[in-house]
């Protein structure tokens, strides 16, 4: 059933209405729900850049909007001279984050709109792709609730799901992906719950996936990352879903550090390992993980929470946002087009 797109139930971060664009500050959640406004491409980047807001289809979307936002305000009448400083615009959202491929998959989607119609009028072009960022955004939940359906299935009923980082409707233009999934097996009658890794250091674990899980009246539990192995252990985790940054074309997939720990984890105890994910999460263009460029954040987001320190101050850090899971260890790969397993090569290519 399509959801009704204003009802204020359903969790979405990004509001894009009549060219006006609001998101969810995902940085202040659980304590507070702050909608900002955003009206320039410089101000989306950013917004992308510190995680207001993250998630690979959200950032997708919030892409597509802030490139909008770039052609809008180009003040040219030459359509070639637009496209080239409409193309050097998205350059800069596409610096924001590298890992997330759905970043530059949706500014390619504008582009590719706007070279396709250069023959038009810079005003029609830009009326377009308005409705270009429209279609992006609204198409994610519906491709969403078709991952939950295909997913379903998989879980049984009673199933205690262990989920890392947040892959939920906050990561997406609304529903989730891996979230998606427990959503359907929910609408599909089954009983089941949910582990949430709090999922250090940015905590999209316990401060998004708990707090949208528990909005929704979905039962869900909150775990360090550190208690997955002990609950798999004794037999408290009945299969792990989690979402994905990027998908190489054999099956190896860029998440939310930790997601490598945890496969590893759930092949130990033979516990089914899924990932759920859009067919604009999966890059065929890279043969294997090894090519997936995984970000490096700033290393007070290990050292603080907020202004209170966790170390000494001039410890040294690493914070490597994204791991990298080989597809051996994946289950499955679930999209909005199907599942696939065993053979990733052949399956995620037949997927388009
Ligand atoms: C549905 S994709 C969610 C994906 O994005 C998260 O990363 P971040 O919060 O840094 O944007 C994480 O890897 C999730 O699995």
């Amino acid at each position: 059933m399509a959801s009704c797109p204003i009802d204020p139930s359903i969790i979405r971060p990004i509001r894009f209405v009549a060219g006006k664009c609001q998101m969810l500050d995902q940085r202040l959640l659980p304590e507070q729900e702050i909608w900002l406004d955003y009206d320039s491409y410089e101000d989306v980047a950013e917004a992308i850049r510190t995680m207001v807001v993250r998630g690979a289809p959200a950032i997708g979307i919030a892409a597509a909007i802030g490139a909008w936002f770039a052609a809008r305000d180009i003040d040219n009448e030459s359509s070639r001279e637009f496209f080239a400083e409409f193309q050097q615009r998205c350059a800069v959202l596409a610096a924001s984050r590298p890992t997330a491929v759905n970043l530059s998959w949706a500014l390619e989607r504008m582009q590719r709109f706007a070279e396709a119609n250069l023959d038009r009028s810079v005003m029609e072009l830009k009326i377009g792709l308005e409705y270009e960022a429209l279609a992006i955004t609204q198409e994610d939940e519906q491709i969403n609730r078709k991952i939950g359906r295909h997913g379903a299935p998989l879980i049984p009923d009673q199933a205690r799901i262990l989920t890392h980082c947040n892959a939920g409707a906050l990561a997406t233009g609304g529903y989730g992906t891996a979230l998606g999934v427990v959503r359907a097996a929910l609408a599909a009658g089954n009983k089941v719950s949910v582990i949430a890794d709090e999922t250090r250091p940015f905590l999209q674990g316990s401060r998004l996936t708990a707090w949208e899980l528990q909005r929704d009246g979905i039962p869900v539990t909150l775990i360090c990352d550190n208690m997955a192995g002990y609950l798999m252990q004794q037999g408290d985790i009945d299969c792990v879903i989690v979402g994905a940054d990027r998908i190489a074309a054999n099956g190896d997939v860029a998440n939310k550090i930790g997601t490598y720990t945890v496969a590893v984890l759930a092949r130990e105890h033979n516990i089914p390992f899924y990932v759920a994910a859009p067919r604009s999460t999966i890059d065929l263009r890279l043969t294997d993980g090894s090519q997936i460029p995984i970000e490096e954040r700033d290393g007070r987001e290990v050292t603080h929470i907020g202004d209170k320190a966790l170390a000494p101050e001039g410890i040294a850090v690493r914070n490597p946002a994204f791991d990298l899971t080989p597809a051996r260890l994946v289950t499955a790969i679930i999209t909005e087009s199907g599942v696939v397993s065993g053979d990733y090569v052949t399956g995620l290519r037949q997927l388009f």
